[in-house]
Protein backbone atom coordinates (compact mmCIF):
# COMPACT_ATOMS: atom_id res chain seq x y z
CA UNK A 1 0.00 0.00 0.00
CA UNK A 2 1.12 3.26 -0.71
CA UNK A 3 1.87 5.86 1.65
CA UNK A 4 1.43 9.50 -0.03
CA UNK A 5 -1.76 11.36 0.74
CA UNK A 6 -2.32 12.00 -2.68
CA UNK A 7 -2.76 8.01 -3.93
CA UNK A 8 -4.66 8.34 -6.94
CA UNK A 9 -7.81 6.12 -7.56
CA UNK A 10 -6.60 3.38 -10.29
CA UNK A 11 -2.35 3.73 -11.41
CA UNK A 12 -1.42 1.34 -13.60
CA UNK A 13 2.28 1.14 -14.78
CA UNK A 14 3.99 -0.74 -17.61
CA UNK A 15 0.86 -2.85 -17.88
CA UNK A 16 1.17 -5.25 -20.48
CA UNK A 17 -1.19 -8.63 -21.40
CA UNK A 18 -1.00 -10.34 -24.85
CA UNK A 19 -3.36 -13.11 -25.84
CA UNK A 20 -2.67 -16.15 -27.84
CA UNK A 21 -4.91 -17.11 -30.29
CA UNK A 22 -5.07 -19.65 -33.56
CA UNK A 23 -3.94 -16.72 -35.43
CA UNK A 24 -0.64 -15.92 -33.14
CA UNK A 25 0.06 -13.47 -30.04
CA UNK A 26 -2.58 -10.35 -30.05
CA UNK A 27 -1.46 -7.44 -27.85
CA UNK A 28 -4.14 -6.31 -25.31
CA UNK A 29 -2.14 -3.83 -23.53
CA UNK A 30 1.54 -2.85 -24.36
CA UNK A 31 3.38 -1.26 -21.69
CA UNK A 32 0.16 1.44 -19.92
CA UNK A 33 0.77 3.95 -17.45
CA UNK A 34 -2.45 4.66 -16.55
CA UNK A 35 -3.24 7.34 -13.38
CA UNK A 36 -7.12 8.18 -12.62
CA UNK A 37 -7.24 10.74 -10.09
CA UNK A 38 -9.67 10.71 -7.23
CA UNK A 39 -12.95 12.12 -8.00
CA UNK A 40 -14.75 13.20 -10.91
CA UNK A 41 -15.46 11.43 -13.46
CA UNK A 42 -12.15 10.12 -15.90
CA UNK A 43 -12.94 8.90 -19.53
CA UNK A 44 -10.55 5.64 -20.80
CA UNK A 45 -11.11 6.10 -24.71
CA UNK A 46 -9.54 4.40 -27.24
CA UNK A 47 -10.89 2.95 -30.37
CA UNK A 48 -12.36 -0.76 -30.41
CA UNK A 49 -9.61 -3.14 -30.17
CA UNK A 50 -7.71 -0.58 -28.43
CA UNK A 51 -7.16 -2.16 -24.92
CA UNK A 52 -9.70 -0.75 -22.51
CA UNK A 53 -11.93 -3.55 -21.64
CA UNK A 54 -8.49 -5.69 -21.23
CA UNK A 55 -7.33 -3.31 -18.74
CA UNK A 56 -10.51 -3.13 -16.75
CA UNK A 57 -10.54 -6.49 -16.44
CA UNK A 58 -6.87 -6.87 -15.32
CA UNK A 59 -7.75 -3.91 -12.43
CA UNK A 60 -11.19 -5.94 -11.04
CA UNK A 61 -8.96 -9.45 -11.25
CA UNK A 62 -10.51 -11.18 -14.02
CA UNK A 63 -7.58 -11.36 -16.67
CA UNK A 64 -4.17 -11.61 -15.38
CA UNK A 65 -1.61 -9.23 -16.92
CA UNK A 66 1.35 -10.49 -17.94
CA UNK A 67 3.99 -7.70 -16.19
CA UNK A 68 3.94 -4.44 -14.89
CA UNK A 69 1.53 -3.18 -11.53
CA UNK A 70 -1.86 -1.86 -11.15
CA UNK A 71 -2.82 -0.34 -8.23
CA UNK A 72 -6.05 1.21 -6.76
CA UNK A 73 -6.83 3.49 -3.86
CA UNK A 74 -2.62 2.49 -3.36
CA UNK A 75 -3.81 -1.10 -2.96
CA UNK A 76 -2.19 -3.24 -5.82
CA UNK A 77 -4.55 -5.32 -7.67
CA UNK A 78 -4.73 -8.28 -7.55
CA UNK A 79 -2.79 -9.64 -5.04
CA UNK A 80 -4.68 -7.22 -2.74
CA UNK A 81 -7.90 -6.57 -4.49
CA UNK A 82 -9.57 -8.52 -0.75
CA UNK A 83 -8.59 -5.12 0.97
CA UNK A 84 -10.13 -2.70 -2.06
CA UNK A 85 -12.63 -4.78 -3.69
CA UNK A 86 -15.25 -2.80 -1.28
CA UNK A 87 -14.89 0.59 -2.15
CA UNK A 88 -14.63 -0.84 -5.95
CA UNK A 89 -17.82 -0.88 -8.02
CA UNK A 90 -18.14 -2.20 -11.56
CA UNK A 91 -20.11 -2.66 -14.73
CA UNK A 92 -18.30 -4.51 -16.92
CA UNK A 93 -20.68 -6.92 -18.59
CA UNK A 94 -24.56 -6.40 -18.77
CA UNK A 95 -25.44 -8.09 -14.97
CA UNK A 96 -28.19 -10.22 -14.96
CA UNK A 97 -31.40 -9.12 -13.32
CA UNK A 98 -35.30 -11.34 -12.40
CA UNK A 99 -37.18 -10.02 -15.74
CA UNK A 100 -40.49 -10.60 -13.96
CA UNK A 101 -39.51 -8.95 -10.48
CA UNK A 102 -39.51 -5.51 -10.07
CA UNK A 103 -36.42 -2.86 -9.87
CA UNK A 104 -36.75 -2.94 -6.23
CA UNK A 105 -37.33 -6.28 -5.57
CA UNK A 106 -34.45 -6.92 -7.60
CA UNK A 107 -32.22 -4.60 -5.52
CA UNK A 108 -33.64 -5.56 -2.27
CA UNK A 109 -32.50 -9.70 -3.22
CA UNK A 110 -29.06 -8.42 -4.15
CA UNK A 111 -28.50 -6.08 -1.08
CA UNK A 112 -29.67 -8.69 1.27
CA UNK A 113 -26.93 -11.20 -0.88
CA UNK A 114 -24.31 -8.80 -0.22
CA UNK A 115 -25.61 -7.45 3.28
CA UNK A 116 -26.59 -3.93 2.96
CA UNK A 117 -28.11 -2.24 4.71
CA UNK A 118 -32.21 -2.56 4.07
CA UNK A 119 -32.24 1.02 3.87
CA UNK A 120 -30.17 1.74 1.25
CA UNK A 121 -32.08 0.35 -1.71
CA UNK A 122 -34.55 3.18 -1.71
CA UNK A 123 -30.95 5.73 -1.64
CA UNK A 124 -29.67 3.94 -4.88
CA UNK A 125 -33.16 4.06 -6.43
CA UNK A 126 -33.14 7.95 -6.11
CA UNK A 127 -29.77 8.45 -6.65
CA UNK A 128 -30.20 7.11 -10.42
CA UNK A 129 -33.48 8.56 -10.52
CA UNK A 130 -35.53 5.63 -10.71
CA UNK A 131 -37.89 6.17 -7.09
CA UNK A 132 -41.05 6.47 -9.36
CA UNK A 133 -40.90 3.39 -11.81
CA UNK A 134 -39.20 1.12 -9.08
CA UNK A 135 -42.45 -1.26 -8.32
CA UNK A 136 -42.59 -1.52 -12.26
CA UNK A 137 -41.31 -5.05 -13.64
CA UNK A 138 -37.90 -4.91 -15.02
CA UNK A 139 -38.54 -6.38 -18.10
CA UNK A 140 -41.10 -3.36 -19.14
CA UNK A 141 -37.80 -0.86 -18.71
CA UNK A 142 -36.38 0.95 -21.28
CA UNK A 143 -32.29 0.07 -22.17
CA UNK A 144 -31.35 3.27 -20.36
CA UNK A 145 -33.65 2.63 -17.28
CA UNK A 146 -32.00 -1.10 -17.02
CA UNK A 147 -28.56 0.62 -17.44
CA UNK A 148 -29.51 2.90 -14.52
CA UNK A 149 -30.72 -0.08 -12.52
CA UNK A 150 -27.63 -1.90 -12.81
CA UNK A 151 -25.54 1.63 -11.92
CA UNK A 152 -28.28 1.04 -8.54
CA UNK A 153 -26.98 -2.21 -7.99
CA UNK A 154 -22.97 -1.27 -8.11
CA UNK A 155 -23.74 1.89 -5.79
CA UNK A 156 -25.52 -0.58 -3.16
CA UNK A 157 -22.07 -0.73 -0.82
CA UNK A 158 -21.37 2.66 -1.62
CA UNK A 159 -18.04 2.12 -3.15
CA UNK A 160 -15.37 5.04 -4.21
CA UNK A 161 -14.85 4.16 -7.59
CA UNK A 162 -17.02 3.48 -10.36
CA UNK A 163 -15.58 1.08 -12.91
CA UNK A 164 -18.43 1.50 -16.32
CA UNK A 165 -17.33 -0.33 -19.42
CA UNK A 166 -19.00 1.33 -22.50
CA UNK A 167 -21.97 2.17 -20.30
CA UNK A 168 -23.74 4.12 -23.29
CA UNK A 169 -23.37 1.00 -26.10
CA UNK A 170 -27.11 0.67 -27.42
CA UNK A 171 -28.66 3.52 -25.91
CA UNK A 172 -30.73 5.91 -27.61
CA UNK A 173 -29.95 9.98 -27.55
CA UNK A 174 -31.82 10.22 -23.59
CA UNK A 175 -30.69 7.01 -22.08
CA UNK A 176 -26.85 8.40 -23.19
CA UNK A 177 -27.86 11.48 -21.48
CA UNK A 178 -29.30 10.06 -18.66
CA UNK A 179 -26.61 7.77 -17.93
CA UNK A 180 -24.39 10.97 -18.52
CA UNK A 181 -26.34 12.96 -15.96
CA UNK A 182 -25.72 10.23 -13.67
CA UNK A 183 -22.62 9.53 -13.61
CA UNK A 184 -21.92 13.54 -12.82
CA UNK A 185 -23.99 13.37 -10.07
CA UNK A 186 -22.14 10.80 -8.31
CA UNK A 187 -18.92 12.40 -9.00
CA UNK A 188 -20.51 15.80 -8.16
CA UNK A 189 -20.85 13.79 -4.82
CA UNK A 190 -17.37 12.88 -4.27
CA UNK A 191 -17.35 9.48 -5.97
CA UNK A 192 -14.93 9.10 -8.62
CA UNK A 193 -15.94 7.26 -12.38
CA UNK A 194 -13.83 5.61 -14.48
CA UNK A 195 -15.76 4.94 -17.30
CA UNK A 196 -14.57 3.67 -21.16
CA UNK A 197 -16.12 4.60 -24.41
CA UNK A 198 -15.08 5.13 -28.12
CA UNK A 199 -17.87 7.93 -28.32
CA UNK A 200 -15.30 11.03 -27.97
CA UNK A 201 -18.34 13.53 -27.91
CA UNK A 202 -20.21 11.71 -24.88
CA UNK A 203 -17.12 11.64 -23.13
CA UNK A 204 -16.41 15.08 -23.35
CA UNK A 205 -19.53 16.58 -21.92
CA UNK A 206 -18.77 14.48 -18.77
CA UNK A 207 -15.54 13.91 -18.22
CA UNK A 208 -13.01 15.61 -16.61
CA UNK A 209 -9.84 14.42 -17.13
CA UNK A 210 -9.34 11.79 -19.65
CA UNK A 211 -6.68 8.84 -21.21
CA UNK A 212 -6.57 8.15 -25.08
CA UNK A 213 -5.27 5.05 -25.75
CA UNK A 214 -4.63 3.25 -28.83
CA UNK A 215 -2.97 -0.02 -29.64
CA UNK A 216 -2.79 -1.00 -25.77
CA UNK A 217 -0.73 2.35 -25.26
CA UNK A 218 -1.37 5.61 -23.65
CA UNK A 219 -1.01 8.42 -26.42
CA UNK A 220 -2.44 11.25 -24.28
CA UNK A 221 -3.88 12.21 -20.75
CA UNK A 222 -4.79 15.45 -18.72
CA UNK A 223 -8.03 17.70 -17.93
CA UNK A 224 -10.41 17.40 -21.27
CA UNK A 225 -9.72 21.52 -21.51
CA UNK A 226 -5.80 20.80 -21.26
CA UNK A 227 -5.96 18.22 -24.36
CA UNK A 228 -8.25 20.46 -26.73
CA UNK A 229 -6.45 23.32 -25.56
CA UNK A 230 -3.42 21.46 -26.80
CA UNK A 231 -4.16 20.83 -30.13
CA UNK A 232 -4.80 22.54 -33.32
CA UNK A 233 -8.11 24.11 -34.63
CA UNK A 234 -9.78 22.14 -37.53
CA UNK A 235 -10.79 23.58 -40.32
CA UNK A 236 -13.86 22.73 -42.94
CA UNK A 237 -12.68 22.48 -46.41
CA UNK A 238 -14.85 23.04 -49.16
CA UNK A 239 -13.53 21.86 -52.84
CA UNK A 240 -14.80 20.06 -55.88
CA UNK A 241 -12.79 16.79 -56.12
CA UNK A 242 -11.90 15.76 -52.40
CA UNK A 243 -10.71 12.37 -53.11
CA UNK A 244 -7.50 14.31 -54.63
CA UNK A 245 -7.92 16.76 -52.38
CA UNK A 246 -7.43 14.71 -49.51
CA UNK A 247 -4.68 13.03 -50.58
CA UNK A 248 -2.71 16.35 -51.53
CA UNK A 249 -3.50 17.59 -48.17
CA UNK A 250 -2.42 14.14 -46.40
CA UNK A 251 0.55 14.00 -48.52
CA UNK A 252 1.31 17.20 -46.43
CA UNK A 253 0.85 15.50 -43.34
CA UNK A 254 -2.55 16.94 -42.47
CA UNK A 255 -4.63 14.43 -40.35
CA UNK A 256 -7.76 14.93 -42.97
CA UNK A 257 -11.61 13.12 -42.95
CA UNK A 258 -14.48 13.10 -44.76
CA UNK A 259 -17.01 15.24 -43.47
CA UNK A 260 -20.68 15.73 -45.85
CA UNK A 261 -19.33 16.77 -48.85
CA UNK A 262 -16.10 18.71 -47.09
CA UNK A 263 -13.21 17.43 -45.40
CA UNK A 264 -12.16 18.41 -41.82
CA UNK A 265 -8.66 18.98 -41.17
CA UNK A 266 -7.45 18.31 -37.91
CA UNK A 267 -4.26 20.29 -35.73
CA UNK A 268 -3.98 23.50 -38.25
CA UNK A 269 -2.26 26.04 -36.98
CA UNK A 270 -2.24 28.15 -40.60
CA UNK A 271 -5.06 27.43 -42.56
CA UNK A 272 -3.45 29.65 -45.54
CA UNK A 273 -1.08 26.86 -45.78
CA UNK A 274 -4.03 24.68 -46.93
CA UNK A 275 -4.93 26.85 -49.42
CA UNK A 276 -1.93 27.05 -51.20
CA UNK A 277 -1.26 23.44 -51.10
CA UNK A 278 -4.30 22.69 -53.11
CA UNK A 279 -3.87 26.01 -55.03
CA UNK A 280 -0.52 24.28 -56.04
CA UNK A 281 -2.18 21.16 -57.18
CA UNK A 282 -4.90 23.41 -59.40
CA UNK A 283 -7.27 22.52 -56.66
CA UNK A 284 -9.32 25.66 -55.47
CA UNK A 285 -11.07 26.41 -52.11
CA UNK A 286 -14.49 27.48 -51.83
CA UNK A 287 -15.30 27.24 -47.88
CA UNK A 288 -12.30 27.21 -45.35
CA UNK A 289 -14.01 27.50 -42.25
CA UNK A 290 -12.01 27.30 -38.79
CA UNK A 291 -14.19 24.49 -36.24
CA UNK A 292 -14.36 24.69 -32.53
CA UNK A 293 -11.59 21.48 -31.63
CA UNK A 294 -13.39 18.88 -29.32
CA UNK A 295 -11.70 16.41 -27.98
CA UNK A 296 -13.20 13.85 -30.86
CA UNK A 297 -10.58 16.27 -33.31
CA UNK A 298 -7.50 15.90 -30.51
CA UNK A 299 -8.16 12.19 -30.86
CA UNK A 300 -8.43 11.76 -34.29
CA UNK A 301 -5.35 13.94 -34.55
CA UNK A 302 -3.33 11.90 -32.14
CA UNK A 303 -4.68 8.60 -33.64
CA UNK A 304 -3.92 9.67 -36.94
CA UNK A 305 0.32 10.90 -36.03
CA UNK A 306 0.60 7.93 -33.77
CA UNK A 307 -0.21 5.53 -37.10
CA UNK A 308 1.59 7.68 -39.16
CA UNK A 309 4.29 7.13 -36.78
CA UNK A 310 3.32 3.65 -36.17
CA UNK A 311 5.39 0.29 -36.83
CA UNK A 312 3.14 -3.00 -37.85
CA UNK A 313 -0.85 -2.99 -37.41
CA UNK A 314 -3.02 -4.88 -36.02
CA UNK A 315 -5.18 -5.21 -38.32
CA UNK A 316 -8.18 -5.77 -35.50
CA UNK A 317 -6.99 -2.73 -33.76
CA UNK A 318 -6.50 -0.73 -37.99
CA UNK A 319 -10.43 -1.92 -38.20
CA UNK A 320 -11.74 -1.12 -34.81
CA UNK A 321 -10.51 2.40 -35.76
CA UNK A 322 -12.04 3.12 -38.92
CA UNK A 323 -14.93 2.11 -37.03
CA UNK A 324 -14.28 4.30 -34.39
CA UNK A 325 -14.12 7.23 -36.43
CA UNK A 326 -17.10 6.60 -38.65
CA UNK A 327 -19.06 6.54 -35.72
CA UNK A 328 -18.06 9.41 -34.17
CA UNK A 329 -18.32 11.46 -37.78
CA UNK A 330 -21.63 10.07 -38.44
N1 LIG B 1 -9.98 -13.25 -24.91
C1 LIG B 1 -9.25 -12.73 -25.90
N2 LIG B 1 -8.53 -13.55 -26.73
C2 LIG B 1 -7.79 -13.05 -27.72
N3 LIG B 1 -7.65 -11.73 -27.98
C3 LIG B 1 -8.35 -10.87 -27.22
C4 LIG B 1 -9.17 -11.32 -26.13
N4 LIG B 1 -9.74 -10.23 -25.54
C5 LIG B 1 -9.27 -9.16 -26.21
N5 LIG B 1 -8.45 -9.53 -27.22
C6 LIG B 1 -7.74 -8.64 -28.15
O1 LIG B 1 -7.05 -7.67 -27.38
C7 LIG B 1 -7.16 -6.39 -28.00
C8 LIG B 1 -7.78 -5.40 -27.01
O2 LIG B 1 -9.16 -5.77 -26.81
P1 LIG B 1 -10.11 -5.05 -25.76
O3 LIG B 1 -11.42 -5.75 -25.78
O4 LIG B 1 -9.39 -4.91 -24.47
O5 LIG B 1 -10.26 -3.60 -26.40
P2 LIG B 1 -11.36 -2.49 -26.15
O6 LIG B 1 -10.65 -1.20 -26.30
O7 LIG B 1 -12.09 -2.75 -24.91
O8 LIG B 1 -12.31 -2.70 -27.37
P3 LIG B 1 -13.91 -2.68 -27.45
O9 LIG B 1 -14.29 -1.23 -27.36
O10 LIG B 1 -14.17 -3.27 -28.79
O11 LIG B 1 -14.41 -3.52 -26.31
C9 LIG B 1 -7.96 -6.60 -29.27
O12 LIG B 1 -7.07 -6.76 -30.34
C10 LIG B 1 -8.72 -7.86 -29.01
O13 LIG B 1 -8.99 -8.55 -30.20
Amino acid sequence: MQSTAEVPAVETRALRKTYRSRRGRAVGVEGLDLVVPVGGVHGFLGPNGSGKTTTIRMLLGLVRADSGTARIFGHEVPRHLPDVVGRVGAIVESPKFFPAFSARRNLDLLAAAIGAPGGRVGEVLEEVGLCERARDRYRGYSLGMKQRLAIAATLLKDPDLLIFDEPTNGLDPAGIREIRDTMRSLADRGKTVLVSSHILAEVEQVADTVSIITRGRLIASGSVAELIGAGGASVRVGVADTALAATVLREAGWVVRPDGRSLMVDGVEDPAAITRALAGRDLWVDELVPVQAGLESVFLELVGKDEAAGSRHDRRVRDGRHTTVEEVTA
